[in-house]
């Protein structure tokens, strides 16, 4: 019988332990080595920031009016923001983020209960490990990802939520609920910028069962952070992301015209990024669009992040919102289904490509 190992590769954390150089599957295609290192621009201004109560109004038109014009400028610019004053208690955040961590220290065998491969074999979208690696070339990434559905609440699949931290599941509920709202805060914003008909009508987008993902990544110290990339260069595939960043370690990067630029970490407490996302791009008809983003590793420390994706219903179908549209503004991206668009987004991100490109009218 062919050997066919090679789709199952061990967890990073586990090699990481084992190895002095990462194998030949992780290390980067040379073009992405440019100057021999995966260094990054310092971005030239701070990374901007959104009050989400002020933009709400709850200071007053003026002071909303003022923030809508610094969301403006942010999704323009770079695509994404850090959110405050967004109502999440800070000792959340600060739990969280441990209890994230302690997953990951867990034995192997532990993590392994709740593995993204079904009968060690077949791979799912929820659980722990790696990506589906349906290619023998296919170059992997330096880290190791433990994904839950959490939205519809109805459809959670218990089996894949850890156990252990025993606060791991009260946590992520409680998380899951409070990053719901922020979410609709900042949709409510931004259909007020888009002067849409009802500040509801990017929420009502995404359907009454949308779904979230919570998706824990985890970066062991890699002994050649010049020759691996933590997360691949992509687009998120939802509506928006919302990105709890590790406090202290540095590795996200976003492109933009051509540059790779380092997000620092916010340097006290946990930022909370916001994330464009294709389907939000779609259905903005690109006025909003989605930003290549991607994680360099380091070889000193592990980085922990935790991303919320919020995406549409599944089955419902993704365009342009036609308050968008006129002669001037035709449609400038194809209708397609939320499950097509997240399935082909997982085809594309193996092959280092990006589904959006797939989807614009020419
Ligand atoms: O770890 C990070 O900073 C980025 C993670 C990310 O881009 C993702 O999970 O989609
Ligand atoms: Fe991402």
């Amino acid at each position: 019988m062919a050997d066919d190992s090679w789709r199952l590769p061990s967890t990073v954390q586990e090699l990481a332990a084992a190895v002095e150089e990462p194998p030949t599957r992780y290390l980067i295609p040379e073009e992405d080595r440019l100057g021999g290192h995966l260094a990054s621009a310092e971005m030239p201004d701070p990374v901007p920031v959104i009050d989400l109560f002020r933009v709400s109004g709850s200071h007053g038109a003026a002071e909303a009016e003022q923030e809508a014009a610094k969301l403006r400028s942010a999704l323009h610019s770079w695509g994404f923001f850090l959110v405050t004053n967004h109502g999440m208690e800070t000792s959340l955040m600060d739990a969280m983020a441990p209890a994230s961590r302690a997953f990951f220290q867990l034995p192997l065998e532990g993590k392994q209960d709740h593995s993204i491969l079904k009968d060690g074999k077949h791979w799912r979208l929820e659980g722990y490990g790696n990506d589906d690696v349906n290619a023998q070339d296919q170059i992997l990434d330096w880290s190791d990802r433990l994904q839950l559905r959490v939205e519809p609440q109805d459809e959670r699949n218990l089996a894949c939520w850890p156990k252990q931290p025993e606060s791991f599941r009260d946590l992520l509920h409680e998380y899951t609920v409070s990053c719901g709202r922020i979410k609709d805060g900042i949709l409510r914003a931004m259909a007020r910028l888009l002067e849409l008909d009802e500040d509801d009508c990017l929420i009502d987008e995404l359907g009454d069962r949308g779904s979230t993902y919570a998706r824990f990544n985890y970066y062991p110290p890699c002994p050649r952070p010049d020759l691996v990339l933590g997360i691949r260069p992509h687009c998120d595939v939802g509506v928006l992301t919302l990105l709890l960043m590790d406090r202290d370690v540095a590795g996200l990067q976003v492109l933009r015209d051509g540059t790779w630029y380092g997000v620092p970490p916010v340097g006290h407490g946990y930022g909370l990024l916001v994330n464009i996302g294709v389907s939000l791009e779609i259905m903005t008809n690109g006025i909003f669009r989605s930003p290549v983003h991607r994680a360099v590793t380091n070889s000193e420390q592990e980085r922990i992040s935790l991303a919320m994706f919020y995406a549409a219903d599944l089955e419902k179908e993704i365009e342009p919102m036609a308050q968008l549209l006129d002669e001037k503004q035709p449609a400038r991206y194809k209708r397609v289904k939320c499950r097509d668009l997240l399935a082909a987004h997982r085809e594309y991100f193996a092959r280092r490509e990006r589904v959006v490109e797939s989807l614009k009218i020419q």
